[in-house]
């Protein structure tokens, strides 16, 4: 859990798969996308059996190691299966206290929410991170409804000290928008996994965010002198 900890703290890119979406297929993805340097990946598979999930996921346990932080989407039973970090839960998955009393407290749980009131729920609950979502409009996640802009990350910035993720129709063109208005991290599912080279593309976005946090720090020590 320190290494975790640690990494939590610094996270940029966050990479959720999508085994219907992707070019290369899973483990590909996987492992292009931690050569490039992400460090925290989620296993997000909606199609296949508990068996295929777990076999699945205890290769994407062995490819992440100790250098990327491990979740998986949904699936408690998975994540203690393959040895997972912890989980990704929405508001409809199973409550947080729940995954909390079945995980311990050393395994992350991220939660998503969708405004300031389930991001404050999320902290006082005990979530390590949350997903704010849908940033933008998307087409990957069906029942995701429509985006509400980077502008609202900001509102949520300002209220809970845990880092937040962003997610939801984000790509190249608009991630800036996404980080300057206070994201700590961004989830890009189809402009990583549809790609011809997810490790070109994950660095694409790694140096993006990084740059933009840099010069933010840069601009606050400048204030401070
Ligand atoms: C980082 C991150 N944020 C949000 C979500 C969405 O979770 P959820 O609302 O439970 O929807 P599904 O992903 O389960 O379809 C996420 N997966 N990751
Ligand atoms: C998994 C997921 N959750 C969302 C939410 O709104 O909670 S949107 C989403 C899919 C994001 O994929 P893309 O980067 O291709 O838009
Ligand atoms: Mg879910």
């Amino acid at each position: 859990m320190a290494f975790c900890e640690a990494l939590l703290n610094d996270i940029d890119f966050y990479l959720v798969t999508d085994s219907s979406l992707s070019k290369k297929g899973t483990l590909s993805d996987v492992k292009c996308a931690v050569a490039a340097g992400c460090k925290i990946v989620q296993y997000r598979e909606k199609d296949k059996t508990t068996k295929e999930m777990i076999e699945e996921a205890i290769l994407i346990r062995k490819i992440c190691g100790d250098d990327a932080i491990f979740l998986v989407n949904d699936r408690i039973d998975v994540a203690l299966a393959a040895g997972a970090d912890g989980v990704h839960i929405g508001q409809e998955d199973m409550p947080i206290d729940s995954a909390r009393k079945i995980l311990g407290e050393n395994k992350i749980i991220g939660l998503t929410v969708h405004d300031t009131d389930e991001a404050i729920e999320a902290e006082r609950k005990g979530a390590d991170y949350v997903g704010f979502s849908p940033v933008f409009d998307t087409t990957t996640k069906k029942d995701a409804g429509m985006g509400v802009g980077p502008e609202r990350i900001q509102a949520v910035k300002t209220i809970i000290d845990i880092p937040i993720v962003a997610i939801g129709g984000i790509n190249k063109n608009n991630c800036v928008s996404v980080v300057e208005n206070g994201a700590d991290s961004l989830v890009a599912i189809s402009a990583i996994v549809c790609s011809d080279d997810v490790r070109r593309e994950t660095g694409y976005f790694i140096e993006t965010i990084r740059k933009i946090k840099q010069n933010s720090s840069d601009r606050v020590n400048v204030k401070g002198k």
